[in-house]
């Protein structure tokens, strides 16, 4: 095990945004007097390969350069793996995404100065992460952030049209989405209770923010060993539309037909012949019936020091 990091750079994140800044990035990486090799990624979920083969030869400090799509699949790289315990892997986010919604739950700066000092500073969080099993599949998917059910999976399927409009794209994405969207049942297991409900998404959350800075999981601390769930049943366009600055406060969790709970198991089983769309940390996952199992604890992050 050696002292560099590894950088991981997602060209295409953030429409392409990170690739102009990579010069920037390595200059400032290099007079802090950071060591590092790096690699960028040639295609999609490239990055889970890289970590893995960054993890056999050493590495255990990582840079994710990108958005969320990207330090998605780093942390499922380093879960799947069993070179190295996940506990004992550092990983440092430079934000350079869409959405970068993880980034905002520890106040990451998008300051590229700051957030290497940041870096430098190696002051780390253990996280919990999400971990995902289909059930008849047996697929795993580990989550970092927040993974849905349901209208969020849905703007997730259609996002990549809307994100040349950057920030606004998620917004975007469910105004036009909303109004063909139907809400869908779901028989939702936790805490040896049975749900049934019609659905309009279902969100089960480690940290604050998903589709772009919306807060839809209440009080969410990804380091309390618990999963915000909340669980919206169907609102029609017009309730949307007077809630909207709720969705971006945490206050539609106490809206009346939302429901949230605290847990650390789940299991959610989707009706028969309809596709609902399942998305975990943005990016779209397989659908099918599953479980989800908090893992606590499992990776280190770095975060700024608390003043
Ligand atoms: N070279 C590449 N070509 C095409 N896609 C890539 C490449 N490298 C990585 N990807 C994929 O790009 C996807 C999106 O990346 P990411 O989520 O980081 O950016 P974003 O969508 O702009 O940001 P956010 O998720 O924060 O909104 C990921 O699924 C990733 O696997």
């Amino acid at each position: 095990m050696h002292n560099d990091w590894f950088i991981i750079i997602n060209p295409t994140s953030g429409n392409g945004k990170s690739k102009k800044h990579i010069p920037k990035i390595l200059q400032l990486l290099k007079q802090q007097q950071i060591t590092y090799n790096y690699a960028i990624t040639k295609y999609v979920k490239h990055e889970f390969e890289l970590v893995q083969n960054a993890i056999t030869n050493g590495y255990h400090k990582i840079i994710s350069v990108g958005g969320d799509g990207t330090l998605h699949n780093i942390v499922n790289g380093i879960l799947h793996q069993s070179v190295l315990s996940s506990s004992l892997i550092k990983i440092a986010v430079i934000p350079f995404g869409t959405g970068n919604d993880w980034v905002k739950n520890y106040q990451i700066s998008k300051d590229l100065s700051k957030n290497i000092s940041t870096i430098k500073s190696e002051h780390t969080t253990y996280q919990d992460i999400g971990k995902i099993t289909l059930n008849s599949t047996k697929t795993i998917v580990y989550f970092n952030n927040l993974a849905g059910i349901g209208f969020d999976g849905h703007v997730v399927n259609s996002i990549g049209k809307y994100k040349k409009y950057g920030a606004i794209s998620y917004l975007l994405a469910v105004f036009v989405g909303f109004s063909k969207y139907k809400s869908v049942d779901l028989s939702i297991e936790l805490d040896n209770k049975i749900i049934e409900v019609n659905s309009l998404m279902t969100l089960i959350g480690l940290c604050k923010y998903s589709g772009g800075g919306m807060r839809l999981t209440e009080k969410s601390d990804p380091t309390n060993g618990l999963f915000d769930i909340t669980i919206i049943k169907h609102l029609n366009l017009a309730t949307v539309l007077v809630n909207l600055p709720k969705l971006f406060n945490g206050k539609i969790t106490k809206h009346r037909k939302v429901t949230t709970y605290k847990t650390n198991n789940i299991s959610i089983s989707l009706p028969k012949n309809k596709t609902v769309f399942m998305q975990a940390d943005g990016e779209l996952i397989d659908s099918e019936n599953f479980t989800v199992e908090l893992i606590p604890k499992a990776i280190q992050v770095i975060t700024p020091k608390k003043s």
